[in-house]
């Protein structure tokens, strides 16, 4: 049916600076995002300026620790490879692109792209196993706009979310394994699930993204089968005045070090390495461990390109594709229909 049909994927994700230069006109992109920043216009174009000049020096620290420039964009970049090698592998016919909501290669590039090559199926998958309207949704979102700004008319498919799919909490299953083997010759240690948080007023506001992690943490201790073993989800990079979800990363750690616990940190929200993980989970809170007692601090790498990741990635395209048509061009409609009340296939499915 899929076989000998052409197929595009774009993988979207968050993009980051590729110049110390590029660093404020990046965060001026986020800043000045609706979907970050919910207020009119003009208000959010200049407070976004503001916040963009006042945050530029610390986020250029962040980025000259990784030599000037955000590895995101290679890291995605050798995802889509695997993916699309296993998608062929599989008798598929396919391009994978890559889509990046504040940093090029932008959204509108992929749009212009697919455009060119005409596909017969397009599936959207955002980098996000976890959906939230200031991720997935805005990225999702904007590639509606940029689409339909060129009258694009290819058949879509949208993955909104996957927090439990079974290639993704395997592979972070694996990863996690190995760490908490190697914690256990210090002692028993406290497994860390590390997202990135969020304002608690978007949670509040109906967002699905706390209750999908909490589902992720729950299937990933479900597989390591060790009902023992202690974990605990907390927030990381909180930036701003606002008031943010919880438990803080630092917060536990911290709490560890007083009970003289080995750390097993592990990124539960982000699939590839980047300033969350390599500055402030690597650097940053190491540090802040070592400060505060933990005796082994370790962390467990991002899924990236792990088989098993892949090759969920590839059964949510291929399933996006069988399920063409109608409401059901949304493939996670069962998690969506409970939680995702912002979802935007809903809007696609209405349309
Ligand atoms: C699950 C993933 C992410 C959510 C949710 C998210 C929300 C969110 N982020 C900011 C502000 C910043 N985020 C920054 C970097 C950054 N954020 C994510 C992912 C999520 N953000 C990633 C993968 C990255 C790294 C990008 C890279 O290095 O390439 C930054 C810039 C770095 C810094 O200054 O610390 C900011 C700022 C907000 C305000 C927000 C939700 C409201
Ligand atoms: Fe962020
Ligand atoms: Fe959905």
């Amino acid at each position: 049916m899929a076989g000998m049909a052409r197929m595009a994927v774009v993988l979207f994700n968050l993009g980051g600076p590729n110049s110390l230069e590029a660093v404020q006109p990046f965060l001026f992109n986020l800043f000045n995002d609706p979907a970050i920043m919910n207020l009119p216009g003009p208000i959010r174009y200049a407070l976004a300026k503001v916040i963009s000049w006042r945050r530029a020096p610390i986020a250029r620290d962040i980025y000259a620790r990784l030599g000037g420039h955000s590895p995101l964009l290679e890291q995605t970049q050798t995802q889509a490879e695997a993916l699309e090698d296993l998608l062929k592998a599989r008798g598929h016919d396919v391009r994978c692109l890559i889509a990046m909501r504040y940093w090029e290669p932008y959204i509108r590039e992929a749009v212009a792209r697919v455009r060119t090559l005409k596909p017969d199926h397009l599936v959207l998958l955002p980098l996000y196993p976890q959906y939230s309207g200031t991720t997935a949704g805005s990225s999702l979102t904007q590639w509606n706009e940029e689409a339909s700004k060129v009258g694009l008319t290819v058949r879509t498919h949208k993955v909104c979310c996957y927090p439990t799919e079974p290639g993704f909490v395997k592979a972070l299953r694996d990863l996690t394994a190995v760490e908490v083997a190697k914690a256990r010759t210090v002692g028993e240690p406290i497994v860390l699930f590390s997202a990135h948080g969020l304002p608690r007023k978007i949670i509040e506001a109906g967002d699905p993204y706390q209750k999908q992690v909490e589902e992720t943490v729950a299937a990933v201790v479900a597989a390591l089968g060790e009902p023992r073993v202690e974990a605990r989800l907390c927030f990381q990079s909180r930036v701003g005045p606002m008031e943010w979800i919880g438990p803080s990363t630092e917060d536990e750690i911290a709490r560890a070090g007083a009970l003289g616990r080995p750390v097993v940190v592990v990124p539960v929200a982000f699939v590839s390495e980047h300033s969350e993980t390599l500055v402030e989970l690597d650097l940053e809170y190491a540090h802040f461990a070592q400060n505060h007692g933990v005796p082994l601090y370790l962390r467990v790498p991002t899924v990236g390109r792990h088989p098993a990741f892949i090759g969920g990635l590839a059964d949510l395209v291929e399933r996006a594709v069988r399920v063409d048509g109608g409401p059901s061009s949304h493939i996670n409609h069962r998690i969506c229909d409970s939680v995702c009340k912002r979802c935007p296939h809903r809007q696609v499915a209405a349309a």
